[in-house]
Parts: structure tokens; sequence; C-alpha cells
């Protein structure tokens, strides 16, 4: 037995999926034979929405379609909003957010029903919702009113919308819409697993995504993009973040956006494309300091560490830029990928087995009770 054991399960193939594939090799994220930063570069996110569920990308009029979907799916009841007003300011906008969506399971009319049907009408529900929660979330934590959705506008656009009270313009709907596309789907992270784990038992989508919102808070996975945004402000200016980064790793401490499980010592290939997206946008913004601040982190972490940033290093930066409140970067990170978690989830429903692995058991054994006064 303990021959097989792999902490945090590295390299170990969990699932078998036709949804994506890291071939690091070839530097591809492949999401259903397509390349995601090729999707990226020629698609919008609700073109990846139907290839993620659907399996192939729609066509303008199903796209239509779908989008109307969505906009008839907007909209959050009475309760939902009491529920999260119920929690305290200080609650974290991600843990608003799964108390939101573990809420909305109680009104929803097809929670049990695991057909790939009802599954794929529970995921469009869920592409309404989840944004508007967050949203929600966060204004009614800052007290500010809610913004009602704006049916003119695109999906992305109106998301962000709802978020800042401005209508974006093409460039920063652009953007926006690239940044969802590559956070929506990255094969098997621990939100993936945790959602696949808890369908497994024949868990509802609901529940999985509950358990995958626990998961993606964590700073170690979707959480870094908020993480990353504190310590580029901590450090202030590009003058000082060389030192800044030094003195974290002298003590040892593990700099937010960098590194990956996966591609290790290559780049994120995400990164890449928000690194473009930041040079793009710092322009228009004149914040180009922003731009070279975080391209010196970046060479100071290659020459320290040998590593390379992930995709929150430059989708951090990006989001700041685009008006996002730092609270909502890890929010909007899991919007983006209630698609993917969803496809995965509709996947392990349609070829369940259960996930029960075993352990490497290193406690005492041979022990016996006996009654004592004290130990
Ligand atoms: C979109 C996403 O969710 S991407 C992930 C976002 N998370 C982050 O950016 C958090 C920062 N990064 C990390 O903590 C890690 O790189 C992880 C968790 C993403 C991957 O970690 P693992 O695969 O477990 O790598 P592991 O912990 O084995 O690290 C290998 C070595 O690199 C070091 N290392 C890895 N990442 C970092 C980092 N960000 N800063 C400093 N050192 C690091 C480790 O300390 C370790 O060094 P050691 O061998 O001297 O102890
Ligand atoms: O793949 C991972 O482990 C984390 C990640 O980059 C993502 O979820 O986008």
């Amino acid at each position: 037995m303990s021959d097989l054991h792999r902490p945090g399960l590295e390299n170990v193939i969990a699932s078998e999926t036709a949804i994506s594939y890291l071939d690091v090799e070839k530097e591809e994220i492949v999401i259903r034979g397509y390349d995601l930063i090729e999707l990226a570069q020629k698609v919008t996110y609700l073109d990846i929405v139907g290839l993620l569920l659907d399996g192939v990308l729609p066509t303008l009029s199903e796209r239509r379609d779908m989008e109307m979907r969505i906009q008839e799916a907007y909209g959050l009841t009475e309760n939902i909003r009491s529920i999260i007003e119920l929690l305290p300011e200080q609650a974290n906008v991600m843990d608003s957010l799964r108390t939101g969506i573990s809420a909305l399971a109680s009104y929803e009319p097809e929670l049990d029903d695991r057909s790939q049907e009802a599954n794929d009408r529970k995921a469009i529900r869920l592409l309404a919702k989840v944004p508007q929660i967050a949203a929600y979330a966060y204004r009614s934590k800052m007290k500010q009113p809610f913004i009602e959705p704006d049916l003119d506008l695109s999906y992305s656009a109106n998301f962000l919308y709802m978020i800042t009270g401005q209508i974006p313009t093409q460039l920063e709907e652009d953007i926006f819409d690239q940044s969802l596309i590559v956070y929506s789907e990255h094969e098997m992270p621990n939100s993936t697993f945790a959602a696949r784990v808890i369908a497994s038992t024949q868990s509802d989508l609901y529940g999985a995504l509950t358990g995958a919102v626990a998961s993606l808070k964590g700073t170690l996975h979707g959480g870094a993009n908020e993480a990353v945004m504190i310590m580029l402000l901590e450090a202030g200016s590009e003058e000082k973040l060389e030192e800044h980064l030094l003195s974290k790793l002298r003590k040892r401490e593990r700099i937010m956006g960098f590194g990956h499980r996966v591609y290790m010592n290559k780049a994120d290939p995400r990164a890449l494309l928000m690194k473009k997206a930041l040079a793009e946008l710092a322009i228009i913004k004149k914040r180009p300091e922003l731009y070279n601040m975080c391209v010196l982190g970046e060479e100071v972490m290659f020459r320290e560490k040998n590593l390379h940033p992930n995709l929150d290093y430059y989708a951090a930066p990006v989001y700041y830029l685009l008006g996002i409140p730092i609270d909502l970067f890890t929010p909007v990170f899991f919007a983006a990928r209630t698609v993917g978690i969803s496809a995965h989830v509709i996947e392990q429903h349609n070829h369940n087995r259960l996930f029960r692995p075993r352990v490497h058991y290193t406690g005492p054994r041979d022990l016996h009770p006996t009654v004592t006064e004290s130990h």
C-alpha cells in the first residue's frame, strides 16, 4: 500500500476526462481539442461555456440562445439577498459566495436530477447567479446599492458593470472576457477535484460547487490573485519591490502568483496572455509603472528561485486596473470557473466511480484501553 503513497497526489491520474488536459511539454492547455490561448484570442467567454458544457463550439444562434437562457435566470430572490445580508460585515466575499450557492440549492427545482439535461440547465442558471451573488455580497458588505443586470450588455460587460457600476469600454470588456476565458477551466486543480469527489457520491451540482468555492478560496489556489495585489500594493513601487521580495524569500515565505504544481519550472501560458493584456491596459490607464513593477517581480523571482509567474500574478493587476475591488478577485475567478467545474461534475455524474482512496497509516497499533485516573 505505502508504495502508492504520493503526498498531495502529485502526478497521480485521478480521472479520465474529455474536457481538458495540460500538455506541459507542448505548452498547451487543451480544452476539448482546442488550445485555450487560441480560444481566448478568437472567441468569447460564452463560446467557451457552450464548448465546455456541450462539447462543441456553439453556432452564433446557439450562443444567442444560451445568452437568453442566462438572462432569464438573472435575479436574486429576497430570501437569498437576506441570507447574504445577515452575514457580518467582515465576511470574506468567498465565504458569502459559498453561503449563497449553498442556499440557492434549496430553491433549485431540479436539485437531485443528475441527468445531463437537468445538469446543463442548472449550470446555465448558476452562470447567471454566481456573478450576481459575488457582486451582491461585495456591495452589501460595502453598504453600496446593488446594480441590477443590464440586459443590453454582453455577459462579460454586464458582470463588470454589476461590480463597478460603470459600463466598460470595448477594450475593458475584451480584456475582462479574455480573463474569464483563461480562468474558465484548467484540468484537475484542487477545487475541481474537490467538486468531483463530492459529485462522486451522487451528491448534487450545488453541493459540489459549494465545496469547490471553499477550496478555491485558499491562497495556494485561487486566493493567490488577491494576495498578489496586496503584496504589490504593500511593496508600493518598482524601486521597493525587489527588496520586498528578497526579504520575504529570506524569511522563507512564499511569493504569491509564482510557481505551479503542474507547470513547475515552465511558464503558465495564461500568465503570458494576461501580461500582454496588462501592458495594453497600463498604457490606456496611464499606469505604466504597475506593468514595469510586475515585470521586475517576474525577473527577480526567476533569478532568485527559477520560478515563473502563474495566471494569478498577472490577472491581479489587470483586475486592479479594470476597477475591480481586490475582495472580488477570487470570487471573479470562481465565477469564471463555475462552467469548468460544472462540466467536470456533469462528466463525473455521467461516468461515476466513487472516490474512496486509502491511507498510509503512521499512527500506533495494538493499544488496548485501560481506565486510569489521569493520563
Ligand atoms: C490559478 C492558480 O490557482 S495557480 C496557483 C496560485 N497559488 C500561488 O501562486 C501561491 C504561491 N505558489 C505556491 O505556493 C506553489 O508554487 C504552489 C502551491 C502553487 C505549487 O506548489 P507545489 O507543487 O506544492 O510546489 P512545492 O511546494 O513542492 O515547491 C517546490 C519548491 O519551490 C518553492 N516554491 C514554490 N512556489 C513558491 C513561491 N511561490 N514562492 C517561493 N517559493 C516557492 C518551495 O518552497 C519549494 O522549495 P524547497 O524545495 O526549497 O522547499
Ligand atoms: O491547475 C491548478 O492547480 C491551479 C490553476 O492554475 C487553476 O486552477 O487555474
